[in-house]
């Protein structure tokens, strides 16, 4: 099942970023974009995942056009309740634990913790925690944990193990890994990272204005 199709699609801001990109996004299948610094990953991921228009091209999430044919309403939805986005600065509540954070998309989308997710993380000792109390990698799961708590068919994710050592990255990417598996559900990576992006169903480069495949 095609989850996602992205049809070239072109972006600027105050120089041409992409052009005429094509992606499309299946059930059980992860894609990472890799490319350097100003590439446009970030941006590519926005336009993916509801947030930006592009300047040209179409973007159809579950087969619907999103862009053109919804209003801001069914947009807020499919974010709400259809991907989850996890980004390089994670937007924790502050003045939350940890777990009251977590907590936010559990009564969102009526669904209790998943245990196991916390534990996979290594973040069950922290949860009562503030955020401010957390290091940048618990910050960096736990926002991970309540992402995946929504239990999104689409997951975005900008840099999601940024701020971890190599055996946490791991740890963590097995776990988005498995969740794609076992929901149906599919992957949209951007990374620095070429060795974690080779983990990944199909890997891109973002370069010269091109997606490139790579694997
Ligand atoms: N809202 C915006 N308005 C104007 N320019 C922007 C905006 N967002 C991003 N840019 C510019 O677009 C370029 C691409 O940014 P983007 O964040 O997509 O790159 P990236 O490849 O993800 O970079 P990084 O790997 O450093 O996160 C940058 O030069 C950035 O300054």
């Amino acid at each position: 099942m095609t989850l996602l199709e992205a049809t070239n699609i072109s972006h600027s801001f105050d120089y041409p970023l992409f052009d005429d990109v094509n992606i499309k996004l299946h059930a059980q299948e992860s894609i990472a974009v890799v490319g350097v610094s100003g590439s446009g990953k970030s941006t590519l991921l926005h336009i993916l995942s509801t947030l930006l228009a592009p300047k040209q091209g179409s973007v159809k999430l579950f087969g619907q056009e999103i862009y053109t044919k919804n209003t801001q309403k069914q947009l807020l939805h499919i974010r709400r309740y259809k991907i989850g986005i996890v980004f390089q600065s994670h937007y924790l509540f502050k003045g939350f634990s940890a777990k009251e954070n977590i907590e936010v998309s559990s009564l969102l989308v009526n669904h209790p913790i998943d245990e196991e997710i916390i534990k996979a993380f290594g973040i069950e000792r922290v949860l009562e925690k503030r955020v401010t109390e957390l290091s940048g990698g618990e910050q960096q799961r736990v926002s991970i944990a309540r992402v995946l708590t929504k239990r999104p068919k689409i997951l975005f994710a900008d840099e999601p193990t940024g701020n971890l050592d190599k055996k946490t990255a791991g740890a963590v990417m097995d776990v988005l890994f498995h969740y794609v598996q076992d929901n149906d559900a599919a992957l949209f990576l951007v990374t620095h990272d070429l060795q974690l992006a080779q983990s990944c169903s199909k890997v891109y480069r973002l370069e010269d204005l091109r997606l490139k495949s790579l694997q």
